[in-house]
C-alpha cells in the first residue's frame, strides 16, 4: 500500500472505514468476470455467484458465531434497523404496543421509532448515565407486560462506549421480550457469539469494518424463532424477509471484510489502544478538556477519543485544524444547528456539547499521524482561545456560571 501520509488525514473511522485493499480485490472479479445473478438457478454464471453468497454469508455468521442461515443480507444498519424494528413491531403488535429504547441511538434507530409510535406503537426512550451507559435498573423498570420489543446499540457511534449487552438481553429473554441491538459500530471490536448472546436481531454494516458501502445484514434468531414483517416486497429473495437482487460483489467484499476482522481483531484492537493511548497522553493535559464516554476497560473500544475542549467552538476548530478529517459532536456539519443530541444525553451542557472533537482511528492510523494530530489540535486550540473573551474571563477568575447573559 501506498504509506505517504494523505492529507486531511483520515480520522474519522467513525464515519467509514478504508475499504481493505484486500477486499477491493476479492470484489474486482465479480464485477469484472463473474457477472451472474445469483437467483439464476439454470445456468452456471447463477450458480457461481449463488456459491459467492453463500461463502459470504458463512464469513459473515462466523464473525458473530451465527449460523449462515440467520444472515439476511440489506443494503445497510439503516434498513436492518429499519427492518428489525418495524418487522417484529408489526408482527407482534397483537401481543402489545410497547417499545423500549435509548436516548443515544442512532437515528437510523430514533427515527423508526418515531414512525412507529405515528403507527400507534408508544415508545419509552431511556436516558443513560453521566458515562453514556445504560443503568441496568432503568431499563429493568422500563419493562411492563405489554413491553414487545428492546433496541439497545452495542457500541454508540459517537462516544465509542459499550453497553452491557448480555445484561440487558437477559433481562429481555426473562421476560420474553424481542432484543434487537445495532452493531454497526460493533463488529471487529468486541467479541460477538450470537450462540451464547440473548440477542434476537442484530443489525451489521460493512462499511464501518473495512468492506463496501451499501451492503448491510441482519441476523435474525432461529432458536427460539424471531419472525419477522417484511419491509421489501418482491421476488422472494432472502426467504420472503428482503426482495431484490443481491449485489454479488458487495456480499463477497462483506465477507472478505469480516474474514480479515474475525482474524485480525485482536491484533487491530491492540494497535488501536495504543494509538489511543498517545492520543489521549498528547492532549489529556490540555487546560479544560473533557473526555466524553466512559474510559472504563471494556466499556469503550480503543478506536474512539471524544474530547470537548472548552471555551473552543468545535466547528471553528474544525476549520482550523484542516490537515485533519476529524468529526464535530456539533451537528452544523448535518441539517440541523442543534449540538449532539448523544453529548446532551451524557448531561453535557451546550457549550461543551459545541465544544467536542470525535477522533476515531483504526487499522489503517500511523504514529505518526497521532503526533501530527496533537501538534495541530494543540496549536489550535490555543489559538482559538486567545480570541475568545470568555476564556479571557476565565483566566481572570470570573465564575461565567454565574453571569446573566442578556436575552436578545
Ligand atoms: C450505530 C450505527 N447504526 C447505524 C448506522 C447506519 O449505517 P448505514 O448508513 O450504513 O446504513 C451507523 C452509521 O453511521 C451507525 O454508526
Ligand atoms: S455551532 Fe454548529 S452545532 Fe454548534
Amino acid at each position: 500500500m501506498d504509506m505517504t501520509p494523505h492529507f486531511p488525514i483520515y480520522m474519522d473511522y467513525g464515519a467509514t472505514t478504508p475499504v481493505d485493499p484486500r477486499v477491493v480485490d476479492a470484489m474486482i472479479p465479480w464485477l469484472r468476470e463473474h457477472f451472474g445473478n445469483p437467483a439464476s438457478r439454470s445456468h452456471a454464471w447463477g450458480w457461481e455467484a449463488e456459491e459467492a453468497v453463500e461463502k459470504a454469508r458463512q464469513q459473515v455468521a462466523d464473525l458473530i458465531g451465527a449460523d449462515p442461515r440467520e444472515i439476511v443480507w440489506t443494503s445497510g444498519a439503516t434498513e436492518s434497523n429499519n427492518l428489525a424494528l418495524k418487522g417484529a413491531a408489526h408482527f407482534y403488535k397483537t401481543k402489545g404496543k410497547h417499545l423500549i429504547t435509548v436516548k443515544t441511538e442512532h437515528k437510523a434507530v430514533l427515527d423508526t421509532m418515531r414512525e412507529l409510535e405515528r403507527q400507534g406503537f408508544e415508545v419509552t426512550y431511556l436516558d443513560v448515565q453521566e458515562d453514556g451507559l445504560l443503568d441496568l435498573e432503568k431499563f429493568r423498570a422500563a419493562l411492563r407486560p405489554d413491553t414487545i420489543l428492546a433496541s439497545v446499540m452495542f457500541v454508540n457511534n459517537e462516544i465509542g462506549v459499550v453497553q452491557d449487552i448480555p445484561a440487558i438481553g437477559a433481562m429481555c429473554r426473562e421476560r420474553g421480550i424481542i432484543f434487537h441491538v445495532d452493531a454497526a459500530q460493533a463488529t471487529g471490536k468486541v467479541e460477538i457469539d450470537a450462540k451464547t448472546l440473548p440477542v434476537d436481531l442484530m443489525s451489521l454494516a460493512s462499511h464501518k469494518t473495512y468492506g463496501p458501502k451499501g451492503i448491510g445484514a441482519l441476523y435474525v434468531r432461529r432458536k427460539p424463532r424471531v419472525r419477522l414483517e417484511a419491509q421489501m416486497h418482491g421476488g422472494g429473495h432472502e426467504r420472503g424477509m428482503r426482495s431484490g437482487t443481491l449485489p454479488t460483489h458487495q456480499i463477497v467484499g462483506m465477507g472478505e471484510a469480516f474474514r480479515i476482522a474475525r482474524e485480525e481483531m485482536a491484533q487491530d484492537n491492540a494497535k488501536a489502544a495504543a494509538l489511543q493511548k498517545r492520543l489521549l497522553d498528547g492532549l489529556k493535559d490540555v487546560e479544560q478538556v473533557f473526555i466524553n464516554g466512559s474510559m472504563s476497560p471494556g466499556r469503550r473500544v480503543p478506536q474512539n477519543l471524544n474530547m470537548s475542549f472548552n471555551f473552543v467552538e468545535g466547528e471553528s476548530l474544525i476549520m482550523g485544524i484542516k490537515g485533519l478529517a476529524v468529526s464535530s459532536g456539533s451537528a452544523c456539519t448535518s441539517a440541523s444547528l442543534e449540538p449532539s443530541y448523544v453529548l446532551r444525553a451524557l448531561g453535557r451542557s451546550d457549550e461543551l456539547a459545541h465544544s467536542s472533537l470525535r477522533m476515531t482511528i483504526g487499522r489503517f492510523t500511523t504514529e505518526e499521524e497521532i503526533d501530527y494530530a496533537v501538534t495541530t489540535i494543540k496549536k489550535n486550540v490555543a489559538k482559538l482561545r486567545e480570541l475568545s473573551p470568555l476564556w479571557e474571563m476565565y483566566q481572570d477568575g470570573v465564575d461565567l456560571s454565574t453571569i446573566q447573559w442578556t436575552a436578545h
